[in-house]
C-alpha cells in the first residue's frame, strides 16, 4: 500500500521571485525557500511553510504576465538582469488559513514554474488529490432565509459564500425561502434528495431547526420508521448539513465551528468536514413534537422565552428584558422527572474535559452504543433499555434543563454544560430546585465565571439517555399519593395544585425546545446518537491553530 507520505512532485519553482523547494505529497504541499533571506521583510514571504491538501480549496492556472510581473508585494526593487525569463506559466493554490478565534479565511499562493510542462504537472496533480477526497461535496441544495437575523441571508450569501463554491467547484441549487417552513416541507416532499452530497442552511438556528426537521422526518419515511413512535430507533441522515450563519441566534454554527462567521463556514463545508451530532426526540402521548439539539428547557427558560415571544417588538434586548423580570417573579413548578442515566459511557458533566475536534468520549461513546444497538437487533429488542433502571425525582422546580451540548454563545462563552458532548448519545439533564432568590442568582452568574455551576446543594445533574417530566397536575393518583407521602408538611402543595391561579406560581410552565415553545408540559425525550451530521469539525484547540500556522511545524 502507498505510504500517505510518498513524494508525488517536487520542483524549485518561484513565490514572487524567490526560488523555493516545493513538494507535494498525498497529503501535503510544503514550501521552502531555497536560500533563506538574512534580511526579514515583512511583506516577503517566511522560509518554508506547508498546507494539508484536504484543506486546499482548489488550484487555478495563472496567465504568465500576471504571475510573473503583476504580483508585486509593493515594494522597490532593483530587476536583475534576465530575472523573469525563465518563467513559464504560473499556478495558484487557494487553501484554508487559521486566523483568531477559529476563524478560517481562504489564503493563496502563487507559483512560477520554469516551464509549461512542468505548471500543467504540478496543476493536474493537486485536482488528482483534491479529486481523491471522497468526502468533498460536489452537489449542495442551498435554502436562503432571506428574513433571518438582520435581513442579510441573501447578501451574506451571494457576496461571501456563492463565489468559494464556485471556486470549488461546487454545483449548486440554491432556494430562497418564500415562508415559514417552505424548506422543511420542500426536503419532506419534493426533493430528490438523492443529487445531493449535503444540504446548506443560511440563517440562524431557527432556519437549522427547519432544515432538521425537514431532513429527519423524511429519513424516517424513506426508511419505513413510524416518527410518532418514542421507541423507535430513528435512521440516520446520509446528508450532512452546513451551516451559514445569517440569523440573530446562530448557536449551533458557534458550537460546532467555535465561530459564527460565513466564510469560516463555508471552508468547512468546502474541505467536507463531517461533523456527527446527536438529536432528541420529543414526544406527548405517543405522538411527536419536536426534535431538538441543544436546549430542551422548563421552568425559567421556557417563561424567559414565552415571554421574550410577545416583546419581538423590543428586538434583541426582549431576551435581558424577559430573563430579569422572570427571575424576579422567581417562579417554580412541581412535577416528576424520570430519567434513564447513561451506563458504561466515559465523561461526567462535571468534568474539566470539553468537547473539541475529534473528541474521544464521542468516539467512544458512540461506538459503544453502536455496538449495543447491533446486539440488541441480534436479541429481543425488548431489552434494549435493560442496561439502565429508570429513576425519578419528584419536587419543585425553578428549572429544569436538558443540554444536549454546551449550548456556549457568544454571551455564555462556558454555556448551560460546559462538559457536555455533540455526539456522545447523552443529554445533560440539569435539576435546579427551589431556592432563594439569591440562590438561583449565585446559579445564573456561576454560567459566566470560573466556579462550577453545578457545585451548589439545589443543583443536581445527570447525564442521560432517556427522561420524561409529568407537571404534578398530569400525574396519575398513585403518584400524587407518592408525593404526598414524601411531603407530608407541605399542606399548601394540594392547595396549590387545586387552585393554580392562588399567586403561588403558575400552574404550568412551558418547554423552550432549540428556542420553539412547545404545545405540551409533560414529554418524553429520548437522544438519538449522532442521528445527522454536520459539515463541522468541532472547535478546534489552540494547538491545531498552532501547528498548522507554525511554518516549520509539518
Ligand atoms: N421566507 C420566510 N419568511 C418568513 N419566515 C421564514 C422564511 N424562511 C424561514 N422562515 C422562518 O424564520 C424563522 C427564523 O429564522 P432564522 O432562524 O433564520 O432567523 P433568526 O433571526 O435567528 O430567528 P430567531 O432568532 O427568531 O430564531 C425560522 O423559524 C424559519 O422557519
Amino acid at each position: 500500500m502507498e505510504k500517505p507520505s510518498r513524494l508525488l512532485l517536487l520542483s524549485e519553482l518561484r513565490v514572487r521571485n524567490l526560488a523555493y523547494d516545493v513538494s507535494l505529497c498525498r497529503s501535503l504541499l510544503s514550501w521552502k525557500r531555497l536560500v533563506p533571506s538574512p534580511v526579514y521583510h515583512p511583506f516577503r514571504p517566511s522560509g518554508s511553510r506547508s498546507v494539508p491538501v484536504s484543506e486546499i480549496i482548489c488550484v487555478r492556472e495563472e496567465e504568465e504576465e500576471k504571475s510573473s510581473r503583476g504580483k508585486s508585494d509593493g515594494s522597490w526593487r532593483k530587476i536583475k538582469e534576465g530575472e523573469g525569463k525563465d518563467c513559464g506559466q504560473a499556478f495558484t493554490v487557494l487553501y484554508v488559513q487559521r486566523c483568531q478565534q477559529h476563524r478560517w479565511r481562504c489564503a493563496e499562493i502563487t507559483f512560477t514554474c520554469p516551464s509549461d510542462a512542468v505548471c500543467q504537472r504540478w496543476v493536474s496533480s493537486i485536482r488528482e488529490q483534491l479529486a481523491s477526497l471522497a468526502s468533498r461535496p460536489k452537489h449542495l441544495l442551498v435554502y436562503i432565509n432571506p428574513y433571518g437575523g438582520k435581513k442579510q441571508g441573501k447578501r451574506i450569501y451571494e457576496q461571501k459564500v456563492a463565489a468559494l463554491f464556485d471556486q470549488a467547484g461546487i454545483v449548486t441549487q440554491v432556494i430562497v425561502t418564500e415562508h415559514a417552513n417552505h424548506a422543511r416541507d420542500h426536503l419532506r416532499t419534493e426533493t430528490e434528495l438523492k443529487r445531493f452530497d449535503g444540504v446548506v442552511c443560511v440563517g440562524g438556528d431557527g432556519m437549522f431547526s427547519e432544515i432538521i426537521h425537514g431532513l429527519i422526518w423524511r429519513m424516517q419515511i424513506d426508511a419505513g420508521v413510524d416518527p410518532n413512535s418514542p421507541d423507535e430507533s430513528l435512521s440516520p441522515s446520509s446528508l450532512r448539513i452546513g451551516i451559514i450563519p445569517a440569523g440573530s441566534t446562530d448557536c449551533i454554527c458557534f458550537a460546532t465551528v467555535g465561530t459564527n462567521d460565513p466564510v469560516t463556514s463555508a471552508l468547512h463545508i468546502i474541505v467536507g468536514d463531517s461533523q456527527p451530532m446527536d438529536v432528541c426526540s420529543v414526544h406527548h402521548n405517543n405522538t411527536f413534537l419536536r426534535y431538538s439539539v441543544s436546549l430542551l428547557g422548563y421552568g425559567f427558560y421556557g417563561d424567559v422565552l414565552t415571554d421574550s415571544e410577545r416583546k419581538r417588538w423590543m428586538g434583541p434586548a426582549r431576551y435581558d428584558f424577559s430573563g430579569v423580570k422572570m427571575f424576579l417573579s422567581h417562579h417554580y413548578y412541581e412535577g416528576a422527572v424520570s430519567y434513564l442515566p447513561a451506563k458504561g459511557i466515559i465523561g461526567t458533566p462535571r468534568d474539566a474535559f470539553r468537547c473539541r475536534s475529534g473528541c474521544v468520549v464521542c468516539h467512544h461513546n458512540g461506538l459503544l452504543l453502536s455496538e449495543k444497538a447491533e446486539q440488541c437487533e441480534m436479541e429481543d429488542a425488548s431489552d434494549c433499555e435493560s442496561d439502565g433502571e429508570w429513576r425519578t425525582i419528584r419536587g419543585k422546580f425553578l428549572a429544569i434543563n436538558a443540554a444536549s451540548m454546551s449550548c456556549a454563545c457568544p454571551r455564555s462563552p462556558k454555556g448551560l454544560s460546559p462538559a457536555a458532548h455533540l455526539a456522545d448519545g447523552t443529554t445533560d439533564l440539569i435539576l435546579v430546585r427551589k431556592c432563594s432568590r439569591f440562590n438561583f442568582l449565585r446559579h445564573l452568574i456561576r454560567h459566566t465565571s470560573k466556579d462550577d455551576q453545578f457545585d451548589l446543594t439545589f443543583v443536581e445533574v445527570h447525564r442521560v439517555r432517556r427522561f420524561r417530566f409529568t407537571p404534578r397536575q398530569c400525574q396519575s393518583d398513585s403518584d400524587l399519593e407518592l408525593d404526598r407521602q414524601e411531603n407530608k408538611h407541605q399542606i399548601f402543595s394540594q392547595i396549590c395544585r387545586d387552585h393554580p391561579a392562588c399567586g403561588c406560581a403558575p400552574a404550568y410552565s412551558s418547554w423552550n425546545c432549540d428556542g420553539e415553545i412547545l404545545s405540551h408540559s409533560a414529554i418524553d425525550v429520548r437522544v438519538h446518537c449522532q442521528l445527522i451530521k454536520l459539515f463541522a469539525r468541532g472547535i478546534e484547540e489552540p494547538t491545531v491553530f498552532q501547528e498548522l500556522n507554525h511554518p516549520c511545524a509539518i
